[in-house]
């Protein structure tokens, strides 16, 4: 069987998950306060408009995106980089200049890593990340009536995919959020001071529906989505598209907002502290008891990015 026709996610829960030394499949490993995450792509995923600095930028942005989302500060970072020998000396500067000033924005800081030669078309950025645990709580501890917020309305990264795949030409504001992400670095601050009552939080990166549902599974509990979580402008470009809100949540996937599973009665005493760090966030549903991934109580399938299969 081909990697393609079992897909990235089986892969990890069926084959990598019995090799690792401990079983839980985290945006982050936390172990002692301390959090590990790697995270890398491919650059043709800069799509044709990114340039080399945004590229950069992302690379460290995404992988941030993991930590901020667990409640955690990135220090450390590490980045390998493929890169074509035919490549301009001041493209590659202009990328590393992109790592290093995303870097420092989150906090963190450069101390090494790896440079290689990749073929034409096929370089790469991973990066590593060291950080610091304000409030880790893993995927697992979801509980029954557990309250879900998300820190922004979503959908721009899923407008620009949808016209992709049509051939259609995206009005320029639709990229801005693909070209030059920036994830919420006082999150990690505001899940500190209400960590009591977060049972556990995870970043959206490969679409909300992929994320719900991994809270789901480690839990061994439910999720109802009770809204779809676009903004207006999406919901318009969604409709001159002639896609329905609903089928348009699969082509989802780096939209650099967390999820925040909160338990209890401080709803809404946290996403005013949200508000107040720039978030605009809203509640997209709640943890239940039966098992499975629920959109206003009717079961469906989660469907999101797979790096073996598309938009899958
Ligand atoms: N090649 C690998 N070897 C070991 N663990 C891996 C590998 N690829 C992914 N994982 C682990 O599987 C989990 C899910 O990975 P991934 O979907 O890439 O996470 P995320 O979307 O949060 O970046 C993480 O805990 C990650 O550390
Ligand atoms: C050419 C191209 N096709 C498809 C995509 C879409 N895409 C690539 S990676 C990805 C998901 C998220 O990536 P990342 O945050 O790096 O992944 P993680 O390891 O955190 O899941 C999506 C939607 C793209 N960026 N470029
Ligand atoms: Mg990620």
């Amino acid at each position: 069987m081909k990697l393609s026709e079992l897909g990235e996610r089986k892969f990890l829960t069926t084959v990598v998950r019995k090799l690792l030394e401990h079983s839980e499949l985290d945006d982050v490993y936390h172990k002692d306060g301390i959090v590990y995450k790697m995270d890398g792509f491919p650059l043709s995923f800069g799509f044709t408009f990114s340039d080399p600095y945004d590229i950069g930028w992302k690379s460290i942005t995404a992988a941030v995106s993991d930590v901020v989302a667990k409640g955690s500060l990135p220090n450390e970072v590490m980045i390998s980089i493929g890169l074509d020998p035919d490549l301009e000396v001041s493209d590659a500067s202009a990328l590393m200049e992109g790592i290093i000033d995303s870097t420092n924005y989150y906090g963190g800081k450069v101390v090494g890593g790896d440079t290689n030669g990749s073929k034409k078309g096929e370089g790469w950025i991973d990066v590593a990340i060291i950080g610091k645990a304000l409030c880790y709580k893993p995927l697992s501890n979801a509980k029954e009536g557990d309250t879900i917020v998300l820190t922004n309305k979503i959908g721009m990264t899923t407008v620009a995919f949808i016209s992709f795949l049509k051939g259609i030409e995206v009005p320029h504001h639709f990229l801005t959020s693909l070209r030059h992400p920036v994830a919420n670095r006082y999150l990690p601050l505001v899940m500190h001071n209400n960590c009591e009552h977060i049972s556990t939080s995870t970043d959206i990166s490969d679409g909300l529906l992929i994320s719900l549902s991994k809270v789901a599974e480690a839990s061994g509990k439910g999720v109802n989505l009770t809204t779809i979580p676009y903004r207006e402008d999406v919901l318009d470009q969604l409709n001159r598209l002639s896609m329905d809100p609903f089928s348009s949540l699969k082509y989802g996937g780096e939209e650099y907002e967390a999820l925040l599973v909160v338990t209890g009665r401080e709803v809404e005493h946290i996403m005013e502290e949200m508000s107040n760090w720039g978030m605009r966030p809203l509640i997209v549903g709640k943890v239940i008891e039966r098992e499975g991934l629920y959109f206003m109580g009717k079961k469906m399938e989660p469907s999101g990015w797979d790096n073996f299969r598309g938009w899958d």
